[in-house]
């Protein structure tokens, strides 16, 4: 059973309105977005580009609907650029989520990525790290565990298609170039499953690791269609590769069982970005959460 206090449920709001596609989506407001995450019952919520930068606003809007931040997605490019440079935006990301009340920072490594490049294929283009490029990449997210630290907190590493730490192995390899008490992870089911990786394997041996969950589901025909016709990332999130948990191929019960049964303390945080067009935001989010209500006693 997990402990509905140290376990919350949060959505993201890129099924509303897509930060990597700012189009996608973009008439939908910020206040329609957390009102209709607090009706369909989530208390959290990581950080959309239509968010209010000012903490005071944000916190109000926020407060007068039960939301909480739970995080907010942080590109870091400590593989190409000068570390001060990175650190620099990474402090200024890492006070405003103190200040939000955040506990972990998501951080996913960007240079060389090919996630928002519209025309190449995701599984072909995928990039690769050198040698080097994996010392600067454990060296320069040590050195953000770090700084996070500074404020009790903690940076859970973003495994990502379409970047350098995509794969179990890469994944492997990261954490075994950093230090368990600097560099975390994050969970993407989606992520994972997308892959072809296997996220159960994943998941128990990085349990103690693991300090934040994104759960999205996998539409299995479109995936096929993605390796087939050579679609980017982007191209195969407008085609609705990604759903809600329960909606796709990924078997969530084991997963759970493992969160559980391991007393996973964290965020939840359902993340499907689809076409707001075809899939509605509302609508999904309903059936997400009562699908996790189904899978879980939360
Ligand atoms: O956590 C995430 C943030 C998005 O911007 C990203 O592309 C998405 O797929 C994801 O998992
Ligand atoms: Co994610």
């Amino acid at each position: 059973m997990f402990d509905s206090n140290k376990v919350k449920l949060g959505i993201a709001p890129i099924a509303w309105t897509n930060d990597d596609m700012p189009k996608l989506g973009e008439e939908n407001t910020f206040e329609q977005c957390i009102s209709e995450m607090a009706l369909a019952g989530f208390t959290g919520s990581e950080v959309g580009n239509k968010y209010p930068k000012d903490t005071q606003v944000l916190k109000k809007a926020l407060g007068l609907r039960n939301i909480q931040i739970a995080s907010a997605w942080f590109s870091s490019f400590v593989v190409s650029r000068p570390f001060e440079e990175v650190a620099k935006e990474f402090i200024n990301h890492r006070d405003f989520l103190f200040e939000m009340g955040a506990k972990v920072i998501v951080v996913s490594e960007q240079s060389k990525s090919i996630q928002g490049k519209i025309d190449v294929p995701i599984f072909k283009g995928k990039p690769y790290f050198t040698d080097d490029e994996w010392k600067l990449l454990a060296e320069g997210l040590e050195n953000l565990g770090k700084l996070a630290a500074e404020k009790n907190m903690k940076i859970v590493y973003h495994h990502h298609m379409g970047t350098g730490v995509q794969t179990a192995m890469e994944i492997e390899r990261l954490m075994d170039m950093t230090s368990p008490d600097l560099v975390y992870l994050l969970f993407d089911t989606g992520h994972l499953v997308y892959s072809g990786e296997d996220p159960e394997y994943i998941l128990k041996k990085y349990i103690h690791r693991i300090k934040h969950v994104h759960l999205k589901d996998i539409r299995e025909n479109i995936l096929h269609m993605i390796r087939n016709e050579d679609l980017s990332f982007l191209q195969g999130v407008k085609n609705g590769v990604f759903t809600v948990p329960g909606d796709g191929c990924i078997e969530f019960e084991p997963l759970f069982k493992i969160l559980d049964e391991n007393n996973y303390e964290g965020w939840f945080i359902v993340e499907a970005e689809q076409d707001p067009d075809l899939a509605n935001p509302l609508e999904y989010a309903i059936k997400a959460r009562n699908y996790i209500k189904v899978m879980t006693n939360l």
